[in-house]
């Protein structure tokens, strides 16, 4: 391969032509494939199968985790990789103890539904993994943080949808479970202090999935129209004329 060289076209002195590669649309097949990945992809709880997950194939969701978008290519992220029992039993506890303080927000009604929720499979995946923000990454200055800290957590969770992606094209399912007290999870997995723990996922192969997000279909609440989520121009504005699409 030719090294890559800045070039000397004044016109556009930043671009490195040698670095550009042909970026015309998928294939149709290509296409389908990104929007199935997208579209079937399911938050999974009870579904989770106990086959061990091929190191091969969890390394390549790790890998395109790895590869999201990052501010300043901070790549703030960790994946701590959790098969233990022990651990995974820890976890369980925190969010025993988190669930029941959030069953205790509720109203009668809601109380009842949402205990009747399943919300995490800690034990039921073989492998829980917590991606993790760490903000000293990249030292005091990154490129497009200096005004806003948080970007390197939004690149983190950037990194959590490529997984889950992936993960989806793989077969396997992800289960975000945030119920948790954050110190439980900082001493259960001993982060030091510049290390934000910012997803909790519960991994594993799943054969079936449900066809739309088990809260709308267990009544806990439905999608929006979409069509009434964007403006035009300005906050609040509705468009002229609504584009087609789906919900
Ligand atoms: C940041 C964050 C945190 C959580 C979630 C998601 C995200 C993005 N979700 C999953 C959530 O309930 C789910 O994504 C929605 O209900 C939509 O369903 P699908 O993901 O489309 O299946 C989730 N689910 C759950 O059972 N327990 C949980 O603690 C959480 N926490």
């Amino acid at each position: 391969m030719q090294p890559k060289s800045v070039s000397t076209d004044q016109t556009h002195p930043y671009v490195l032509d040698s670095n550009l590669v042909s970026a015309g649309p998928f294939s149709e097949d290509e296409r389908h494939a990104v929007y199935r990945a997208i579209f079937t992809r399911r938050d999974v709880r009870g579904q989770f199968l106990p086959d061990p997950i091929d190191e091969a194939v969890l390394h390549r969701i790790l890998l395109a985790a790895h590869h999201a978008p990052s501010v300043g290519f901070m790549q703030p992220w960790n994946f701590i990789v959790i098969r233990d029992g022990d651990v995974k039993a820890r976890a369980k506890s925190a969010f025993e103890r988190a669930n029941e303080e959030a069953v205790a927000l509720f109203d009668d009604d809601r109380a009842t539904l949402y205990s009747r929720l399943k919300l995490e499979g800690i034990t039921d995946a073989p492998v829980n993994l917590c991606i993790t923000c760490d903000r000293s990454r990249g030292g005091k200055v990154v490129l497009g943080r200096t005004h806003n800290r948080d970007t390197d957590l939004y690149s983190t969770v950037c990194a959590v949808q490529n997984l889950m992606l992936a993960a989806r094209a793989e077969g396997i399912g992800a289960g975000w479970v945030s119920i948790f007290n954050e110190a439980d999870i900082r001493d259960l997995l001993a982060l030091p202090d510049h290390v934000v723990p910012v997803a909790y996922l519960c991994v594993g192969h799943v054969k079936e999935l449900y066809e739309s997000p088990e809260l709308e279909a267990r009544g806990w609440r439905k999608r929006l129209d979409l069509q009434s989520l964007i403006f035009e121009d300005r906050w609040g504005e509705a468009p002229a004329s609504p584009r087609s699409g789906d919900t």
